[in-house]
């Protein structure tokens, strides 16, 4: 089925000015231009199959993204799709481990999010050629084949191969009637969408009145600037969803260690499922402290959109200072890395719970999160994907979302490509938009 030898790789700074609307602000990320540096490779199979891979960005910096792909190139060019994916560990580790590049990271930084677009193009490519969705791709692939896409370097003291197969192994155990599960109801989802904190109390109470309408039941909002705003916005959607429904939120890397223990204690009222990111995102040992003094007020831990790779997920882990894990499918490298993430959060009895949004997040964490609940966590307590309700018109296959839930793509691919269209308008700086805007940006 896999053909082709890779013909060519191109890279666009692709950005949308969503910051003009105060979408997707919190409380370091005041001014967000949701972007991506958005990768096409191309194969010489003449079959007219394109792989498109992004990694996102908030706008400026997306640049130095694209030449790190750039810089990436050679390693893709002119192999053998049949290679890359029939040895899947060493490719990602000849990309990961470049003599050179591996010093402007190692697996980290921006470095590490243009190995997760290249990779997340080749991951497309694959799908498209086996005519399936990604989440679909790996949930018929035998436990073996999975787990030689994974670099297990670094992570054998928790989790070693035998021990991934044999959680695949089990995992093989009432797959059929998960994956009809999955078809007919969907992956569980919550929205963030009501609440960025650059919205005023109107717009929040606007669009938290039309989630409850669509039938929303567990909402994020972001918090950390203003302990006296905190209260009141907390209040409003409080007050609005009543006390049932779920409550998450958002510092972004806001606080220190003490401080964030301080300000939830006072937040604690508001009975939030848990506090996400609410010190660096390097600070493990900060995020075990804080989790030790907010679980016994029924508050937990979620971080993972800013960790850097597999080794500080494993180290959150083992230091017990997350209950809720957040893979992200850009920050990562790519589906590769992810698996091996979904694997040690199993066996740690963690749930995951993606980071999506941006722009095409949703599009790709969807595939791995229904792959992990049909082949890997076997379990949906606790668990639920982030969704946000953003740009995904300029995706030709975008997400659909059905009862508050990720309804499981059917087209081949990783739901990752983008219209022509709006690449070309969006492109940066020369794309229509940008065009427009930008001599009033100047002034
Ligand atoms: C800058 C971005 O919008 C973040 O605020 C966003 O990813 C957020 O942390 C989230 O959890 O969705
Ligand atoms: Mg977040």
């Amino acid at each position: 089925m896999v053909r082709g030898r890779i013909s060519r790789l191109s890279v666009r700074d692709v950005r949308f000015p969503t910051s003009l609307g105060g979408h997707g602000s919190d409380a370091m990320h005041t001014d967000p231009d949701y972007s991506a540096a958005y990768v096409v490779i191309e194969t010489d199979a003449e079959d007219g199959i394109k792989g498109c891979g992004i990694t996102f960005t908030l706008g400026k910096g997306t640049e130095v993204v694209v030449c790190a792909v750039n810089a990436l190139a050679h390693h893709v060019l002119n192999k053998d799709l049949k290679d890359i994916v029939g040895d899947f560990r060493g490719f990602y580790r000849q990309l990961t481990s470049d003599g050179q590049l591996r010093w402007i990271g190692p697996e980290k930084g921006v470095v590490h999010l243009a190995t997760a677009a290249v990779l997340n193009a080749v991951w497309d490519l694959w799908a498209k050629q086996e005519g399936k969705p990604v989440w679909k791709l790996l949930v018929d692939m035998d436990p073996r084949t999975l787990v030689s896409c994974i670099d297990f370097r670094y992570i054998t003291d928790v989790l070693t191969e035998e021990d991934a197969l044999e959680i695949l192994q089990k995992g093989q155990v009432g797959k059929k009637e998960r994956e009809k599960q999955m078809l007919a109801q969907g992956y569980p989802a919550y929205t963030t969408s009501c609440a960025w904190l650059g919205y005023s109390d109107d717009t929040l109470k606007q669009l938290c009145a039309q989630a409850l309408k669509d039938g929303w039941t567990r909402f994020k909002v972001k918090v950390g600037t203003d302990l006296q705003d905190d209260m009141r916005r907390c209040q409003i959607i409080r007050d609005m969803i009543g006390p049932e429904k779920t409550l998450m939120m958002d510092a972004n890397q806001r606080w220190d260690v003490p401080e964030a223990v301080e300000w939830m204690s006072k937040l604690a009222k508001f009975k939030p499922l848990w506090i996400e990111e609410p010190t660096s995102p390097d600070d493990i040992l900060g995020h075990a402290t804080i989790s030790k003094a907010l679980v016994p007020l029924g508050i937990g831990i979620a971080t993972g959109e800013q960790c850097h790779n597999r080794v500080i997920f494993k180290q959150l882990l083992q230091a017990k200072a997350l209950q809720f894990l957040q893979i992200d499918s850009c920050r990562l490298g790519s589906v590769n890395e992810n698996l091996s993430v979904l694997l040690m959060a199993k066996k740690f009895e963690i749930p995951v719970c993606p980071h999506a949004g941006g722009v095409g997040l949703c599009e790709l964490v969807q595939h791995l999160i229904i792959f992990d609940y049909i082949s890997v966590s076997a379990s949906l307590e606790n668990r639920v994907c982030e969704y946000v309700d953003h740009l995904h018109e300029h995706f030709k296959y975008p997400v659909m979302i059905q009862r508050a839930s990720y309804m499981p793509p059917k087209d081949p691919g990783y739901s990752t490509e983008m219209k022509e269209e709006s690449v070309k308008k969006h492109q940066y700086p020369d794309g229509e938009v940008w065009k427009k805007l930008l001599p009033a940006q100047e002034n």
